[in-house]
């Protein structure tokens, strides 16, 4: 699989882990940044990561802030970009098979390496179950709230 991972400086320890653990298991990662520790600001990368999968470019993302909650509220900005922070292995592969969450963001100060891994793997493993009608649904009542309230959404690539 194709993914982009981001983070701010406070989770440029983590992702540095997390991406090289993505190319251990045989994805192509994409690292679009910080490519260092310097103070940065979170929507910059969460922007970076939106655009990536929003192009088509990316299949999943991943986002790592200092809590998780800035790259969160941030990607989730964009048109067809489902971020679910998942700090436990339960809710990253159910955001995916229920949600079609496509962006998986971590927060670095939060958990530590082994668990992200763990996270990052029920997330990359798992698959929207589009057989199952109350999901899909629900996903295109999602999507309905995005029309109404992001009408330039409507069209986008993410977003069919
Ligand atoms: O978690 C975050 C946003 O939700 C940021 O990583 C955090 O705010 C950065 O903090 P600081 O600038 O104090 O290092």
């Amino acid at each position: 699989m194709k993914i982009a991972i981001a983070s701010d400086h406070a989770g440029f320890p983590l992702k540095e882990e997390v991406r090289d653990y993505v190319r251990k298991q045989g994805h192509e990662v994409e690292d679009l940044g910080a490519y260092n520790a310097e103070p940065s600001d979170y929507p910059d990368f969460a922007l970076l990561v939106g655009k990536a999968l929003m192009a088509g470019k990316v299949e999943r993302g991943i986002l790592i802030c200092g809590s998780g909650v800035g790259v969160c509220v941030a990607a989730n900005k964009m048109p067809g970009i489902r971020a679910g922070m998942c700090h436990d292995t339960y809710s990253a592969h159910q955001g995916v098979e229920h949600d079609e969450m496509n962006v998986l963001v971590l927060g670095a100060r939060i958990i530590g390496s082994a668990l992200a891994y763990e996270c990052v793997d029920a997330y990359l493993k798992a698959n929207f179950i589009a057989s199952e009608p109350r999901f899909v649904r629900r996903l295109n009542k999602v999507k309905a709230i995005e029309k109404t309230y992001m009408p330039e959404a409507a069209g986008t690539a993410l977003n069919s």
